[in-house]
């Protein structure tokens, strides 16, 4: 037999050890209701997998199929059924002969135990082994009574399971289900992995593009660095060249400039010593002029005795003879021809003493009114200068003259809490980048920072009470400062002009730096316009940049530029005025210095006027003396030729001996004076000199000043661009220059200068580069190599599948239609036997689906045109069910049967023909058939008796006939005897 036997223990009423053995084919079971023949049942599909309570007919849990007790038993803990199966026809796929499947529960632990030939094993490997054998929970081989009265009233649908069941496709349709929730998990897998790739491929291209250009940047940089070291110390060296050559010229041009102070302060007081010593030749010369004027005066008081007593002599002449008269005229014709020519001389000294005067004079007065014109200019623009420090005083006193809402909270100062200051007094920008940061902030500079935010509140209530205005606030609290990128910074460095960034052009408190940096922190300060614009290009017009005019390029690339009336603004104005108040004091030195020459001029030409003025008195005087005495003598010439011989004389010796001795004073005091005069011009030839000689080493140390300045800005320029490049070895190369001198290669310099301008101008016209970007695009192309294989290994999975579910779903109509077909054709026959004629015939409701058609029957028992099964009586649709199973087994050999009551609704007629059919399937099945109609029972080989006394377990024996129907009708009395 192919089921050996059963050995229950502790399952459900069969508390005892209890052992059925098979022998025939058909083994009946049979007994009183409730005696427990159903749970032979239970045990067996319990033993073949059955999880399902409902189905075992069990409680709420699996441990309610453990024998419970009764009032004389106690409850077991282990419930144990074993089915030992003859397996030497290979129903089983297993090379044992004998297959003994064993299933146990325990109550204490709820523990189960599964044991294929009594190895521990999992459920799953019953259900795999019992799975292609055609026996199961599920299987034909247990029929019961609710089965073969569901048959008819059911939906084809649910019909055709039994068909299934039958032509073994259940399996297939498992495996079907399992391949196709494989394949939606492959699906789904596939589209998980399609969504990454597309995900990655969009990324891939992009960074590729930037890996690529990261590379280049790597490349460009890595030369860059081998040639611009050396080109560095190249630079640097020669900046310190240039540097010590600077500052050797600007020792000498410095010590050159002091001697020059020095020298020129020895000249000032030569110039000092010369002009008191000019002053005292002046005191000499006037002195000497009026010791001149009294000897004149004493002179022409001579002259006049001198006619008087000519005048009387004359009387006496006329009183003496001719010949005496002759000889006095010829006398005094000699005297007067001597004092005429003597006069004359005199005359025409004085003239031409008068007329150098007047040169000299007219030479003053022409460099006086070109002083007076260079003082008038010097005063200009002194008082020009300090109009515009007066216009800046007050602009200063009244920083915010058309910004009513700051004046209002400035005067309102002490009134308010926190307020830090208006941005343009916090800020102090450098000299050189004042109009830059005047720029950079434009309407900024008037904002005013409060402590918080609520401290601004305040304040802005404070303006709408009293209408003073409307300010813009920055609370501290919230001011954060804005950068440059660090890509932008090096950008801006290698640009043309680059002067700094604008926050790092102005000075401020440490408390307001976060005020600075974020109204400077990225603003780029250039040198002029256009650099600004090749700035704004590289970087790509998205930074504001300043000029040191105050052009503006902003971001986005518009321009601001021009120049108002005035460029002053607050943030500049204490810068300007001290620009201005250093002009005003040069030019008040200046216009001082122009009116000391000034003085000294109109003080010379005082003196030259009133010299002058004496001279034309003297010249003036001397003439009319000279014409006096040209009369005379031409009178007396006159006189004389009349005369053939000499008169008397009449003459007054001593006071000729007087006049000639007054003249030899008068000539040795023009002497004098003409000397001291002609010293006097010296001195002042002198004196201009050594003036002339001043201005030259003014001029020279002037020059030499500006030189100096000039100088020590180049010096500051070189010292920056040396601290520069030593910053960029530090910073870019991380290297000492005595290092980098070291590391100097022996390279054209001029072309590595030029490569070097170029790798730069490549290295910005690649932009922003980001240097992960390789190393981002190998993992990620990585990533998507490996996701492209396994969707790859997806796609090939999927199509496996694919083509295993068509191949199941042809395995399945194939044997779906043939055992159809082959149950087909027995079930007429089938139901002729079993109805004792009519027909009976199967049909699929779709048959062009075959893998989902319902299953229909259609059935004429004898004498009856009724054909639809449901109209059919209970009886009637017990036997169509019973045909259907009979055709079924007729089509396909079952190894093992279990009937429950399934004859049960049928009248004894048809229970003797049930039972007689039973009968055809010996030799090929095994039944094991409940029971409780007799009919059934004499078609048994063999029956077994189950009875439960008073204690609730129930007993197995093996029975005659005779008792089996006694057990059985006696349900009501005691059962068997
Ligand atoms: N866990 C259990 N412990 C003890 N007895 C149990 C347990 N489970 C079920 N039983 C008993 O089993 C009996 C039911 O057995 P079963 O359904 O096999 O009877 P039956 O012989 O098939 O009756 P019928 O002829 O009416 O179908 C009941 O008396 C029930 O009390």
């Amino acid at each position: 037999m192919f089921l050996k036997r059963i050995e229950m223990q502790g399952f459900k009423s069969f508390a005892d050890k209890t052992v059925i053995q098979f022998d025939h084919d058909i083994t009946g079971i049979v007994g009183p209701n409730g005696c427990g023949k159903s749970n032979i049942n239970d045990a067996i599909r319990w033993v073949l997998g059955e999880q399902s309570t409902k189905s075992l007919r069990s409680g709420s849990s699996m441990s309610d199929i453990i024998f419970a007790g009764s009032q004389e038993r106690k409850p077991v803990n282990l419930a144990k059924v074993t089915l030992v199966f003859d397996n030497t026809a290979h129903v089983f796929d297993s090379p044992f002969e004998e297959i003994e499947i064993t299933r146990q529960l325990s109550r204490a632990n709820n523990e189960a135990g599964y044991f294929i030939n009594k190895t521990p094993c999992r459920l799953k490997d019953i259900s795999d082994l019992v799975m292609d054998t055609g026996l199961g929970k599920d299987s034909l081989n247990i029929i019961t009574q609710g089965n073969i009265s569901s048959f008819a009233d059911a939906k084809p649908e649910e019909r055709r399971l039994l068909f299934e069941e039958a032509a073994g496709v259940a399996k297939y349709k498992k495996r079907k289900q399992i391949s196709l929730h494989k394949l939606d998990r492959t699906k789904e897998n596939l589209d998980r992995v399609q969504d990454i790739i597309d995900e990655i491929e969009r990324q891939l291209k992009p960074l590729a593009r930037q890996a690529k250009k990261a590379n280049q940047y790597f490349e460009y940089h890595e030369e860059l660095s081998r040639i611009e070291i050396s080109v560095l110390v190249d630079e640097i060296t020669t900046l310190h060249a240039r540097l010590q050559d600077l500052e050797r010229e600007l020792f000498e041009k410095r010590a050159k400039y002091t001697s020059q102070e020095t020298t020129l302060q020895k000249l000032d007081e030569q110039i000092q010593g010369l002009r008191s010593s000019m002053y005292q030749t002046d005191r000499d010369v006037n002195a000497l002029q009026e010791q001149y004027t009294q000897k004149m005066e004493e002179s022409m008081r001579l002259e006049r005795r001198k006619i008087e007593l000519d005048e009387k002599r004359k009387y006496a002449m006329r009183q003496a003879d001719r010949q005496q008269r002759k000889a006095e005229v010829q006398k005094m014709l000699a005297e007067a021809q001597y004092e005429y020519n003597d006069r004359k001389a005199r005359f025409e000294q004085a003239r031409a003493d008068y007329e150098t005067s007047n040169q000299a004079l007219s030479a003053v007065r022409t460099r006086l009114s070109r002083k007076e014109y260079e003082v008038n200019q010097a005063e200009d623009i002194y008082r020009d200068i300090a109009n515009r420090k007066t216009v800046a005083e007050n602009m200063l006193r009244q920083p915010y003259q058309h910004q009513a809402g700051v004046r209002s909270v400035t005067a309102a100062k002490a009134s308010l809490h926190g307020i830090e200051g208006v941005v343009s007094e916090l800020l102090v920008p450098d000299d050189k980048t004042a109009l830059a940061i005047q720029a950079a902030l434009g309407g900024s500079m008037y904002q005013i920072v409060t402590a918080d935010e609520a401290d601004a509140r305040q304040a802005i209530r404070f303006l709408k009470r009293n209408r003073g205005g409307r300010a813009t606030f920055l609370p501290l609290t919230v001011c954060k400062g804005r950068y440059p990128s660090d890509g932008q910074r090096l950008i801006a460095s290698e640009t043309p002009g680059y002067i700094a960034w604008a926050n790092d052009c102005a000075a401020c408190d440490p408390r307001y730096d976060a005020v600075k940096d974020r109204l400077l922190g990225n603003v780029l300060v250039i040198d002029t316009l256009e650099h600004a614009n090749e700035a704004a290009k590289r970087l790509n017009y998205r930074v504001k940049i300043v000029t040191l005019d105050g052009e503006i390029v902003h971001a986005g690339g518009s321009m601001t530029g021009g120049r108002g009336r005035s460029q002053s603004s607050p943030i500049t104005l204490r810068k300007e005025l001290e620009t201005i108040e250093r002009q005003l004091q040069e030019q008040e030195t200046k216009r001082s210095a122009l009116q000391d020459e000034l003085t000294d001029l109109r003080n010379e030409n005082n003196r030259m006027e009133q010299e002058n003025v004496q001279l034309r008195v003297e010249l003036a005087k001397i003439e009319s003396v000279y014409q006096a005495k040209k009369e005379k003598y031409a009178s007396l010439k006159g006189e004389y030729e009349q005369f053939n011989e000499s008169d008397a004389k009449l003459q007054d010796d001593e006071l000729v001996v007087q006049m000639s001795k007054m003249h030899a004073e008068i000539d040795g005091l023009t002497a004098k004076i003409q000397n001291q005069r002609k010293h006097r011009m010296d001195q002042g030839t002198q004196a201009e000199e050594l003036e002339n000689r001043v201005r030259l080493i003014r001029r020279e140390m002037s020059a030499a000043s500006q030189e100096i300045h000039e100088g020590e800005v180049k010096q500051t320029k070189y010292r920056t661009q040396l601290e520069n490049y030593l910053t960029r070895l530090n910073t870019d190369y991380q290297m000492t220059f005595e290092y980098a001198q070291s590391q100097k290669q022996d390279i054209e310099i001029e072309a590595a200068k030029d490569r070097v301008a170029l790798l730069h101008e490549k290295i910005n016209a690649l932009g922003s580069v980001n240097p992960d970007a390789p190393k981002q695009y190998e993992e990620i192309k990585e990533r998507y190599d490996y996701l492209t294989s396994q969707k790859e290994d997806l796609e090939q999975a999927g199509a496996r599948i694919e083509q295993a579910i068509k191949e199941m779903d042809h395995t399945m109509v194939t044997q779906f239609t043939d055992m159809f077909n082959k149950i087909n054709d027995q079930l007429d026959g089938v139901f002729k036997a079993m109805f004792g004629g009519g027909r009976a015939h199967l049909k699929m409701v779709d048959p062009e689906d075959v893998l989902n058609t319902g299953i229909d029957i259609d059935v004429q028992p004898p004498g009856k045109t009724v054909k639809n099964i449901q109209t059919f009586s209970g009886g009637e649709k017990a036997l169509i069910a019973i045909s259907v199973l009979f055709s079924i087994l007729q089509a396909r050999t079952m190894p093992l049967c279990i009937f429950d009551e399934v004859e049960a609704a049928l009248d004894q007629a048809n229970v003797e023909r049930f039972a007689k059919y039973l009968s055809h399937f010996k030799g090929k099945s095994q039944f094991i058939v409940v029971t409780h109609r007799p009919g059934t029972m004499e078609q048994c080989d063999t029956l077994y008796g189950v009875t439960m006394q008073q204690d609730g377990v129930s007993q197995l024996l093996k029975v005659q006939l005779k008792d089996a129907v006694n057990i059985t009708e006696g349900e009501q009395n005691d059962g068997i005897s």
